[in-house]
C-alpha cells in the first residue's frame, strides 16, 4: 500500500485500526516484551501513544477520530437541528457502519516538478486579436469581388461589413481562379464565409450580371446541383447550412440542404427530388445516397468542399471520400461527353476542390493527393505562411488565436473535482462577466457523470428553454441534458444551467442540446467531449476548460479555438496532473511561457473563498463561511463522496427503478444479487472512472511519454470522481500497458454503450475515442471496419462510432 489515498478503499472493520510499531535490535526475549507492551499500551490508551511515533500513513487517529465523531456527530443530528455552525462534516450511517474512511484531500499529493509561473504583470498590452475582421477602410467585400448584391445583404442584414483575413485572401482568387485550394487559417477566423461566398457568388452570377441585372438565364432549385460541402459532424453540417441559409436569402430561388445521419432518409430523398443546389453532407450518408438514391445526381457539381479534412480522414472516412471524388468525375466527364455544361458561363470550367481545416497534419495531404490537384495553399497573413514554410511538410503548424488567453493548471488527482468545481464558481461568481463555458472531458460516460454529479437535484421552476422562445411546454428531448447547476452559482449568478452533450445520444437530443445552449440567456456550462471541438460556432464562450487533455495537439488548438473567434477575447484553461504531464506545455507552444502555468491552490482559495451552495435535496449542511479554503474543499469532497454513498432511495429519481442505463449495464455486469441497488450515481462514477482509464491509454503515440498509463494513481484519480472502492474492484481489467485496441473490442463497447466486453473494463467510449487514439494501420483498419458497420447499420449515427 503505497499511501493513505490507497486506504480510501478499504473496509476497516470495527477493531480500533492501529499501524503495528516494529522492534528491532536486541534478544528476542526484549523484542517479544516490547511488542507485549506496545499492544497493551494500543488497546488501553490509544491517545496517549507518542505523536512522533506516527507515520503520515498512520490510520489509527483520523479513523478513530472520524468514526467516534461521527457518532456522535449521528447522534447529535439526531436530536438537533443540523445548522451551518453545529455540523460541516455530515457523514450518513450506512458510511460509519461499512467504516469507509476517506483519505485526506491534501495528503501525499505528488508536487509539481515546475515552477509556477509569476502571474502576467496587469500592465501588459492585451495581445491584437489575429482571427478578427479586417478594418473597413481597408477592406470591404465590394472590393473582394462580390457582387453589390450580396455585400450588401453581409452588411445590412449580417452586419458584416469588413472581411476577414483569410476571407480577404480567398474570395477574390476561388471568383477568378479555378484551381484547386487548401485554406488554413486559425480557428473561427471566418473560414465558412471564405468558402461560401465565392460559391454563392458565382451561382449567382448565372442569374444576375454584376449590377444585379437579369443574365436571362433562370436558375431555380432543378438547375442542378452544384456544390458539395463535406463535414465530419452533423453538428458542423447544420452549422454550415444555418450560415448558407442566412447568405441564400439575398437570392431566394437558390436552395440549400443537408444530408446527415441521424435523420429520415426518406426525408432527405424527398428534398432531393425537389431540387438543391447547393448540398451539405457527411461522408457516410452521402455515399449511402449516392448509393441509393438515383435522383441524387452529382454530373453538374463545381464545387467540393472538404471542410474540417484532417478530421474527416482520422474519422476513417477516406475511402468515403475516394468514393465521392470518383463518382462527382466520373459523371462530370459523362455529362461533358453528352451534352458539354450549359451553365458553365460563370461556373469553374472544371471541379474545383477545397480542403478547409485550422490544423494540418499527414493526412490531409493524404486527402490532397485524392481529391487536389495542383491546389493553392492560401493562409490569412504572409506571417502564417513563413512559420508554415518554416516548420516543413512533416511537421504540425497551426496556432491558437494570439487574443486566447490560456494557461494550464496543475491539479493532483485527488483534487481534480474540487478544484474543477472551485474554478467554475469562481468563474461564475461576477453577474455577466462570463456568459458560456465549455468543459471537455475525454469519454461520454464521464460526461454523464460530471453532469450528474453538478446538476442540481431541485425541480426547476422555469422549464429549460424550447425550441422557440414563445415555447414555454419544456422540451423533452433536453429533460435529461439541460439542468441548473448546483455548486457553482453565486449571489450574482443564482442560476447557472448546465448542458451535456456527446454523440451516444440521439440526434433530436443533440440538437436541442446545442440550440439550448446556444440560446439560453442565462449564464451557461456545456459539458462534452470532443464531439465538440470542431467548427462549433457559439460566439459567447469566454471559457474553455479541458478538463481531460485531447488526444492529440491538433484537438487541443480546435478546443481551445471554441472560445476567442472572430476578435473576441477569450479564455482557455488546462488541466493536468503533476508528474510526466506536466511536460505536455511544452510541446503545445515552443515558449510555455506562453502557456502559464499555475496553481491549483490558488484556484481553491478564489473558488471556495465564500460557501458552496449544495443541491438543493442535500442532507449536509451548506459549507460555512468561517471555514477556510482548505476545509470547505475537504468538506465538498466528503459531501460528493457521500452522495454517492447516499441509499438509491434516497438518491431518488428514476434511475434508481432501473431505468438508468448505467443501473441496468451494472445489473447486467454484477455478481450480486440483481435486487441489490447501488445509488445511480455511484454506478455512474464507477462506470465514468473505467471509460476515463480507458481513455487515457488512447492519447497518440508521441503523446504517450506524457501520458502515462504507468504512472497513473488509480486511487487518487478514484477519487475524483467521488470514489472510494479499491482501484482493483472498480478498475478490474483496466490494464496499465497503453495498447492498441481492437476491432472487436471497440465495436463492442460502442454498440453497447456499457461494459459489454466479458466483464472487463467496459464503458461507452465517444465518437472521438479513437480519433486521437493509436497510430498506424491498426487504427485505420479499426475505423475503416467501424464506418463500414455504421452504413451496414444504416441508422447508424455518422458521428457516433470512429468512421461513422
Ligand atoms: N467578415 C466577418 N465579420 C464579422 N464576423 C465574421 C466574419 N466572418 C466570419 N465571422 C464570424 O466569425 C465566427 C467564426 O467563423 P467560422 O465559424 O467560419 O470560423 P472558422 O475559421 O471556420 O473556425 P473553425 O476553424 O473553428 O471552424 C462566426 O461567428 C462568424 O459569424
Amino acid at each position: 500500500m503505497a499511501d493513505d489515498g490507497m486506504l480510501i478503499n478499504f473496509d476497516l472493520g470495527d477493531a480500533p485500526l492501529a499501524r503495528k510499531a516494529k522492534f528491532v535490535g536486541g534478544t528476542w526475549r526484549e523484542r517479544n516484551k516490547a511488542n507485549r507492551q506496545a499492544k497493551q499500551a494500543s488497546q488501553t490508551e490509544p491517545s496517549t501513544a507518542p505523536a512522533k511515533t506516527r507515520t503520515p500513513y498512520d490510520l489509527s487517529r483520523p479513523a478513530k477520530r472520524l468514526r467516534t465523531d461521527d457518532r456522535a456527530a449521528e447522534q447529535r443530528q439526531a436530536k438537533t437541528p443540523r445548522t451551518a455552525a453545529n455540523s460541516a462534516l455530515y457523514v450518513p450511517s450506512h458510511a460509519i457502519k461499512t467504516g469507509l474512511v476517506s483519505s485526506s484531500l491534501f495528503t501525499s499529493n505528488p508536487e509539481a516538478v515546475t515552477k509556477f509561473d509569476e502571474p502576467p504583470p496587469e500592465a501588459a498590452e492585451p495581445a491584437k486579436p489575429s482571427n478578427a475582421p479586417l478594418s473597413e477602410e481597408a477592406e470591404n467585400f465590394r472590393s473582394l469581388g462580390m457582387s453589390t448584391r450580396v455585400a450588401q445583404h453581409l452588411a445590412t442584414k449580417l452586419e458584416m461589413k469588413a472581411p476577414t483575413a483569410i476571407q480577404k485572401n480567398t474570395i477574390p482568387q476561388l471568383i477568378k481562379d479555378d484551381s484547386d485550394a487548401f485554406l488554413q487559417a486559425e480557428t473561427g477566423s471566418g473560414k465558412t464565409l471564405a468558402y461560401l461566398l465565392p460559391i454563392v457568388h458565382r451561382i449567382m452570377a448565372l442569374s444576375l450580371n454584376e449590377d444585379s441585372a437579369p443574365t436571362g438565364v433562370k436558375v431555380h432549385r432543378n438547375s442542378g446541383l452544384f456544390a458539395i460541402i463535406l463535414a465530419p459532424t452533423r453538428e458542423l453540417c447544420k452549422q454550415i447550412a444555418a450560415v448558407l441559409e442566412k447568405v441564400l436569402r439575398c437570392a431566394p430561388w437558390l436552395v440549400c440542404a443537408t444530408v446527415i445521419g441521424g435523420e429520415s432518409k426518406h426525408s432527405e430523398k424527398a428534398r432531393l427530388r425537389k431540387g438543391v443546389n447547393i448540398l451539405i453532407a457527411t461522408p457516410g450518408r452521402l455515399t449511402d445516397h449516392l448509393d441509393n438514391t438515383k435522383v441524387l445526381n452529382v454530373s453538374t457539381v463545381r464545387w467540393l468542399v472538404l471542410d474540417e479534412g484532417d478530421r474527416m480522414m482520422e474519422m476513417g472516412f477516406e475511402d468515403d471520400i475516394r468514393t465521392i471524388v470518383g463518382k462527382i468525375r466520373a459523371d462530370n466527364l459523362a455529362m461533358k461527353n453528352e451534352e458539354g455544361l450549359v451553365l458553365d458561363k460563370a461556373l469553374p470550367k472544371r471541379r474545383v476542390t477545397v480542403l478547409c481545416s485550422a490544423t494540418m497534419k499527414m493526412n490531409v495531404q493524404k486527402l490532397g493527393e485524392i481529391s487536389l490537384e495542383d491546389a493553392i495553399h492560401i493562409h490569412a497573413s504572409k506571417a502564417d505562411m513563413e512559420k508554415d514554410a518554416e516548420a516543413g511538410s512533416n511537421e504540425l503548424a497551426f496556432s491558437a488565436p494570439a487574443q486566447l488567453k490560456q494557461s494550464c493548471l496543475i491539479v493532483p488527482a485527488k483534487l481534480r473535482l474540487v478544484t474543477l468545481i472551485a474554478l467554475l464558481k469562481s468563474t461564475f461568481a461576477r453577474k455577466g462577466s462570463v456568459m458560456k463555458a465549455i468543459i471537455f472531458i475525454s469519454c461520454a460516460d464521464s460526461v454523464d457523470f460530471h453532469y450528474d454529479i453538478l446538476k442540481d437535484t431541485a425541480p426547476t421552476e422555469k422549464p429549460p428553454p424550447g425550441d422557440s422562445e414563445t415555447d414555454t411546454k419544456p422540451n423533452p428531448h433536453i429533460e435529461t441534458t439541460v439542468s441548473p447547476a448546483a455548486y457553482i452559482t453565486s449571489p450574482a449568478n443564482t442560476r447557472v444551467m448546465l448542458h451535456k452533450l456527446h454523440g451516444s445520444l440521439a440526434q433530436p437530443v443533440r440538437s436541442a442540446t446545442l440550440k439550448a445552449y446556444t440560446e439560453c440567456k442565462d449564464p451557461a456550462v456545456l459539458i462534452t467531449t470532443d464531439i465538440s471541438s470542431r467548427g462549433l460556432d457559439v460566439p459567447a464562450v469566454d471559457l474553455v476548460v479541458e478538463y481531460d487533455p485531447a488526444f492529440a495537439v491538433p484537438d487541443h488548438v480546435h478546443r481551445i479555438g471554441r472560445t476567442a473567434r472572430a476578435g473576441r477575447s477569450g479564455k482557455a484553461v488546462l488541466f493536468l496532473m503533476p508528474g510526466p504531464e506536466e511536460g505536455y506545455r511544452n510541446l503545445l507552444s515552443s515558449d510555455p511561457k506562453f502557456v502559464p502555468m499555475e496553481s491549483y491552490e490558488s484556484v481553491l482559495q478564489k473558488g471556495l473563498a465564500s460557501a458552496v451552495s449544495l443541491p438543493a435535496d442535500s442532507k449536509a449542511p451548506e459549507t460555512t463561511e468561517r471555514q477556510t479554503w482548505t476545509s470547505r474543499a475537504e468538506a465538498l469532497q466528503l459531501h460528493l463522496e457521500q452522495r454517492l454513498l447516499a441509499s438509491p432511495d434516497a438518491a431518488g429519481d428514476e434511475e434508481a427503478d432501473g431505468k438508468n442505463k448505467f443501473a441496468k449495464g451494472n445489473a447486467r455486469n454484477s455478481k450480486r444479487s440483481p435486487e441489490k441497488k447501488d445509488n445511480p450515481l455511484l454506478i455512474s462514477a464507477r462506470q465514468a472512472f473505467r471509460s476515463h482509464i480507458r481513455a487515457y491509454a488512447t492519447h497518440v503515440k508521441e503523446e504517450r511519454k506524457y501520458f502515462n498509463m504507468g504512472e497513473l494513481h488509480l486511487g487518487h484519480m478514484a477519487k475524483a470522481y467521488g470514489l472510494r472502492e479499491a482501484p482493483g474492484g472498480i478498475g478490474s481489467g483496466i490494464s496499465r500497458r497503453t495498447h492498441k485496441a481492437t476491432p472487436a473490442a471497440s465495436v463492442g463497447k460502442k454498440g453497447t454503450g456499457a461494459s459489454s466486453n466479458g466483464g472487463k473494463a467496459g464503458g461507452k467510449f465517444d465518437d472521438d475515442d479513437f480519433g486521437g487514439g493509436d497510430d498506424g494501420e491498426a487504427q485505420k483498419r479499426m475505423a475503416a471496419a467501424m464506418a463500414k458497420m455504421a452504413r451496414s447499420m444504416n441508422s447508424a449515427s455518422e458521428y457516433n462510432i470512429g468512421g461513422y
